[in-house]
């Protein structure tokens, strides 16, 4: 990880056992999470990236119990010396189901909940309602149902709750896995507009890595609860280790790999891929590819 901005969540040789186990979940974690940073985290199932959220937004060790070795710090401070609710503040949570985040029956009473139970006084609530609405660009959503929002906008919905708190880091555990494409695209341009406009630091664990290769600076990947491999989703992909470790390349990354081993400048995005594809073609192959994506 990059050491240029100042850290706000620091891994420190973490490892941690769920109750009632014989085995870590998480094993000798060092990583220094910079302020301002958008981090995915990926691996197979059970490779331990919701245990690790759970670490960065004091469910572990507050709530789930279960034994730790190490540190997580927070803006320096270890989280088992900070209250829930003095993480909370620090930290904004969004879970996988955005029907089990959802408490209230209308989207402005949603917002309104989580501020009193922080204490928010009522005159500060208007300029965070609004803002945090608008942020997600859900402004015209206030007075609806939450019944009657889609799964894109109900995810939209949870993550401006968790921003009318105004918290430095936002955590999401698979934010899309219940979303459709555009649900999917919706939250995560929402999210890099959050992180480069607002610099609110997002670190995200999800499965896509198409996704998190196209929004993320950094990429962490898991294996059996260790740190496999971090560093730019290209310098990720590129890794000799990278295919035993059960991740899904984007296709085009998997393409490239396959043709000429990542010995160029490995695509990420589909629109790499095109200009990778058109490359192999003598001539560029600019009659081709205009011709087959029209
Ligand atoms: N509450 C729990 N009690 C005991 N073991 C648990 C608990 N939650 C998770 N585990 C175990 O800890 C390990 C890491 O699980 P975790 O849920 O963090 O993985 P994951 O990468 O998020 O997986 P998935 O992609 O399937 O959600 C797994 O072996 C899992 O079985």
């Amino acid at each position: 990880m990059t050491a240029a901005a100042e850290p706000v969540v620091c891994f420190k040789r973490f490892s941690y056992r769920y109750p009632n186990t014989d085995f870590y979940a998480l094993k000798d974690i060092n990583l220094t999470l910079p302020k301002g940073s958008f981090i995915g985290f990926t691996g197979p199932t059970g490779a331990g990236k919701t245990t690790l959220i759970k670490s960065i937004n004091g469910i572990i060790p507050h709530v789930e119990g279960g034994a730790c070795s190490g540190q997580v710090l927070l803006k320096g401070c270890p989280t088992g010396n900070l209250s829930t609710a003095e993480i909370g503040r620090l930290v904004g949570t969004v879970l996988d189901d955005p029907e089990a985040q959802i408490i209230c029956l209308d989207v402005e009473q949603e917002l309104v909940f989580g501020l009193e139970n922080y204490g928010v006084p009522p005159d500060e609530m208007e300029q965070r309602i609004t803002t945090a609405l608008s942020s997600v660009g859900i402004s015209h959503l206030r007075h609806r149902s939450t019944r009657s929002l889609s799964g894109g906008q109900k995810q939209r919905l949870a993550i401006a709750a968790a921003l009318a708190l105004l918290p430095e880091v936002l955590v999401l555990d698979e934010p899309t896995s219940e979303l459709d494409p555009l649900g999917t695209e919706e939250v995560f341009t929402v999210l890099k507009q959050l992180n480069v406009k607002h610099g609110i630091t997002v670190l995200v664990a999800e499965q896509k890595t198409e996704l998190l290769a196209r929004h993320c600076d950094q990429l962490v990947i898991l294996s059996q609860g260790e740190v496999a491999l971090a560093g730019t989703p290209r310098e990720v992909f590129k890794h000799k280790s990278i295919y035993h470790l059960g991740v899904a390349l984007p296709q085009v990354t998997e393409l490239a790999l396959r043709l000429n081993g990542g010995r160029c400048h490995l695509p990420i995005t589909l629109e790499e891929g095109i200009e990778f594809c058109r490359a192999l073609v003598p001539g560029g192959g600019g009659k081709l590819c205009n011709r087959s994506l029209t």
